[in-house]
């Protein structure tokens, strides 16, 4: 039996409603519009509140990167912890200016951390080389995900009704590209893309490496079967934070290509989390518009970021924070005075 609620549909049918009564012909807000409905049926409510966001940045480290996979060495990944936590990072200044909670989680960095003000959960020090081995053991799947579970439960205790989990790990639209080929049916060359900048000798390794992780392991797992064997650390900690938030009922809004495969993931484990998504942008990775399909979004904007981090997603919140406002705050036509259509 799944944790996880449905959405309102009464509270939808009347927001659905409502936005045929405001001041503007019908449909002309576009995206807009439908999202304010659809955080009505999340929140329950005809008339969503305004969002309390929190983010929550998840690192690991990636056994593949041996293989050559990214443009860049695998201590970034430590060094952009500091840096997220030292408020010079992307994520940390669109925290900042969105008013967000920012948490960093370590779920399985190769470097040490010790010292630095995040939440220590290394469930180990990297995963495993998945065009070789599995990424982890099933007991470490299970852990990973607590440290999610665990950091959603934080982040609404905290007060926040809206959650974004990013990503720090260099070498992780790897392990992304295989979760994605492999939950969404689709092949390596429509899906591997150039993460932090590889050139075209790198794509064409990378796909290999996909497509030799996706031929060593076996059909028929389930969905923490496929994240033990072609998953990340941070992956699976983000597959739990949503399993979580949405068991409590708080919409999800998705991030870029990693948070898109984690989705992916988390909707293996429990396909009713799949109405608390909500798409943010379109990433420029390859594949990620295919990923999004795979669970049934369509991105609010494309901005050609290509970062992770939750980047993306908290560059849209003021886009939600909009939508609620004009559905809340618009005149109807009966309270302006304001003729309907003919
Ligand atoms: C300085 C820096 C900051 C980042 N912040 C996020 N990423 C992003 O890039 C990495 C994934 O790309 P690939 O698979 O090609 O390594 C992840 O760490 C992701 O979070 C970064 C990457 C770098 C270099
Ligand atoms: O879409 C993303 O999240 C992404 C793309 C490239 C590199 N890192 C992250």
């Amino acid at each position: 039996m799944s944790r996880i609620p449905t959405p309102d549909l009464s509270a939808l049918a009347a927001a659905q409603a409502r936005q045929q009564q405001l001041t503007k012909p019908a449909g002309s807000l576009g995206q807009m519009e439908d999202l304010a409905c659809r955080l009505a049926a999340l929140q329950g409510r005809e008339v969503p509140l305004p969002l309390t966001p929190a983010i929550t940045v998840f690192a690991g480290d990636h056994g593949v990167c041996a293989e050559g996979v990214s443009a860049f060495p695998q201590e970034v990944t430590g060094a952009m912890v500091a840096n997220f936590v030292h408020g010079g990072a992307a994520i940390s200044v669109l925290a900042r200016v969105n008013q967000a909670r920012l948490e960093v989680v370590d779920a399985g960095v190769a470097a040490s951390l010790d010292g630095l003000p995040i939440v220590h959960a290394k469930v180990r020090a990297g995963s495993g080389n998945i065009r070789r081995e599995a990424a982890m053991s099933a007991a470490e799947v299970q852990q990973a995900l607590d440290v999610g579970r665990n950091a959603a439960r934080r982040a609404i205790a905290s007060g926040a009704t809206l959650l974004i989990a990013g990503d720090m790990g260099i070498g992780n639209t790897t392990p992304s590209a295989a979760l994605i080929c492999r939950l969404g049916k689709y092949s390596p060359e429509a899906i591997v893309g150039r993460g932090t900048g590889i050139d075209d000798a790198g794509l064409a390794l990378k796909r290999q490496v996909v497509a030799d992780a996706l031929a060593r392991v076996a059909a028929g797992l389930d969905g923490c079967g496929v994240l033990a064997e072609l998953g990340g650390l941070e992956i699976a900690a983000m597959a739990g934070f949503y399993l979580e938030g949405a068991a409590q009922g708080v919409p999800l809004l998705l991030d870029g290509f990693i948070s898109t495969a984690a989705a992916l993931a988390a909707q293996a484990i429990d396909p009713a989390i799949t109405p608390w998504f909500i798409a943010s942008h379109c990433s420029q990775e390859t594949g990620h518009q295919l990923a999004l399909a795979a669970l049934g979004l369509t991105p609010l904007i494309d901005l050609g970021f290509r970062l992770g981090e939750g980047s993306g997603a908290a560059a849209a919140i003021p886009l939600l924070q909009q939508a609620i406002a004009l559905h809340a705050g618009m005149a109807t036509f009966a309270e302006a005075g304001v003729a309907g259509k003919n």
